[in-house]
């Protein structure tokens, strides 16, 4: 897996970034969906310098010019439901993306046996030799986008992979790193040192979808 960490490099991304973990400013959750959103288009325009350009000649109303313009069938594919706002941002730019939405969530079965993600909504196009694009704000202990990973298999081999992700655990990285292929690209905004026995990051942000949408029953 070939790991790009954003804030290694100082952007205006640090202050989105700041905001979303912010203990009060993240209760305002429109300002925390747009900057999720704004994440999403940052991850975006980065992975970007990575895909395959061709030329195409533009008319303007005074003559012509060649541009270099990506020539990839681009796959969007969030995890339902705190993926929303990413997946916004990053359609905000890849104007032409199909588009696939897949929920899982943990299942804590009755009997005290292991916790496991069950994936139940799933709605993608054939990912057949396109350039699959897996969005979580939060790769916690990885089993969600590993778990939508394996689901989405079924629908083709992609040419190539990229991970977007706005805060990840470095544990997390570990887990994911040999379930992708290894041409995979992560593209993480934040990494964090630890996780809590509840699989929260720490210092994270605490629960992105209950920040973007509310909490749940
Ligand atoms: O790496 P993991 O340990 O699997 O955790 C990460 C998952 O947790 C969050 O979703 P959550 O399960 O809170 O669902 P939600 O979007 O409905 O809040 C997040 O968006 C990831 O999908
Ligand atoms: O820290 C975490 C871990 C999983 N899901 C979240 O929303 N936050
Ligand atoms: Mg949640």
């Amino acid at each position: 897996m070939i790991i790009h960490h954003l804030q290694e490099e100082n952007s205006i991304l640090n202050k989105f970034i700041s905001e979303i973990r912010d203990v009060k400013i993240q209760k305002d959750s429109l300002r925390f969906r747009r900057n999720i959103e704004r994440i999403g288009e940052v991850l975006g325009y980065e992975l970007s310098k990575n895909l395959s350009y061709k030329n195409v000649s533009i008319e303007t109303p005074l003559g012509e010019k060649t541009e270099q313009l990506f020539d990839n069938d681009v796959v969007l594919c969030s995890i339902l439901r705190a993926g929303l706002p990413l997946h916004q941002g990053v359609l905000n730019y890849f104007d032409d993306a199909e588009n696939a939405f897949i929920s899982a969530y943990r299942h804590h079965p009755n009997n005290g046996a292991k916790s496991e993600i069950v994936v139940e909504y799933f709605a993608a196009p054939s990912i057949e030799n396109k350039t699959l694009l897996l969005l979580d704000p939060m790769l916690a202990t990885g089993q969600s986008l590993v778990s939508v990973f394996e689901a989405i298999k079924k629908q083709g081999t992609p040419a190539e992979i990229h991970v977007l992700v706005v805060i990840a655990s470095k544990e997390g990285i570990e887990f994911i790193k040999d379930k992708f292929p290894e041409n995979t690209h992560l593209w993480v905004a934040a990494i964090d040192d630890q996780l809590n026995n509840k699989g929260y990051i720490v210092p994270g942000l605490g629960d992105a979808g209950d920040l973007a949408f509310g909490t749940k029953l």
